[in-house]
Parts: C-alpha cells; sequence; structure tokens
C-alpha cells in the first residue's frame, strides 16, 4: 500500500496561496492586493482582488498615485480586495468567517470586516503599518473583537505552469 503524501500543504499555505494568486488579477501597478475569506471549518466561500468596478475601464481610468486633481489618481476609483470579496460572497451570512489578505486591511475596510461578521484576519504584507489608516483598523479590530495576526511565511515556493 502506498504511503500518504507528505508535502502537501497547510491551510494557511493554501488560503494565503489562494489570496496572493487572486492578487495576481489586480492592474493596479504599484501593490497588487489578493484576498480570501473561509468559513471556520475550512471552505473557501469568496476571493478578491483590487481592482476598479464593473463598468469602469481598466483602460481609461487613472492608476497614478499622485497628481494635482485628485480624480486623477486611482485612490478615489479602487475597490479594495477585501471588499471585492466581501462584495462577491454569493451565499448568505459571513458571521464567523476568517479573512487571508496579502496587505493589512486599511481601515474602510476594516469596517467592512466588522460589519460582515468575519472574526479572524491573517495578512501578509503590513507595509503601512504605523500609518492613520493602519492604526485605526487595528483599534477598531481590538474594540470590536477580530483578531488579526501575520501571517508565517514557510518560505515554501510553488511552481505552477499556466
Ligand atoms: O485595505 C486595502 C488597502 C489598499 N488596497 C489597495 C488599494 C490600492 O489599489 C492599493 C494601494 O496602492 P498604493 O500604491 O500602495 O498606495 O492597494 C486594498 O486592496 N486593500
Ligand atoms: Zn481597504
Amino acid at each position: 500500500m502506498a504511503n500518504k503524501r507528505e508535502d502537501y500543504i497547510s491551510w494557511d499555505e493554501y488560503f494565503m496561496g489562494v489570496a496572493i494568486l487572486s492578487g495576481q488579477r489586480s492592474k493596479d501597478p504599484n501593490t497588487q492586493v489578493g484576498c480570501c475569506i473561509v468559513s471556520q471549518d475550512n471552505k473557501i466561500l469568496s476571493m478578491g482582488y483590487n481592482g476598479l468596478p464593473t463598468g469602469c475601464s481598466d483602460e481609461e481610468f487613472p492608476w497614478n498615485r499622485e497628481g494635482e486633481d485628485p480624480l486623477e489618481t486611482k485612490y478615489v476609483y479602487t475597490v479594495h480586495s477585501e471588499l471585492n470579496a466581501i462584495l462577491n460572497y454569493r451565499g448568505g451570512s459571513l458571521e464567523g468567517a476568517k479573512l487571508y489578505v496579502s496587505l493589512f486591511p486599511c481601515n474602510e475596510c476594516a469596517k467592512a470586516i466588522i460589519q460582515s461578521g468575519i472574526k479572524e484576519v491573517i495578512y501578509d504584507c503590513n507595509k503601512y503599518k504605523g500609518t492613520p489608516s493602519v492604526a485605526a483598523s487595528m483599534r477598531m479590530f481590538d474594540a470590536a473583537g477580530v483578531k488579526y495576526h501575520p501571517y508565517k511565511r514557510t518560505g515554501r515556493k510553488i511552481e505552477i505552469e499556466l
């Protein structure tokens, strides 16, 4: 009888891997963010990445970070990965779910995460740590009882030929 394969990926590697892969759909030239929402019994419920709302062309809307006119920057148009994942969910409730995301959630996403009933956030990068947005997210998560912790990278490399 053959032995069980032992080098399979862990749940955390699987869900953060799906989040990072989802982020590869993003057209943002600077920061690609991906998100994967998972039930308490480890079923994937939804995914998302940062992008423009439906009907807003990736070719016609700006991807600039800066500009004299805020209307010429991406910030006023982009839907964040976490919000997209929450809005993409076609089931009932996200109460008690876990959210894997490649970037620590901003304050607006934190509000949506809390209001949707998600109870745990596992994040990879936190490159905006120390900004008012991230500080506000942490304050709201703490007050609302949403747990958050960094994903522990394992160093495993997965090559996928597409
Ligand atoms: O909670 C978050 C925060 C940010 N994003 C997206 C929004 C933008 O498309 C990029 C950030 O761009 P920068 O050039 O790094 O400012 O990330 C998100 O999806 N979720
Ligand atoms: Zn956000």
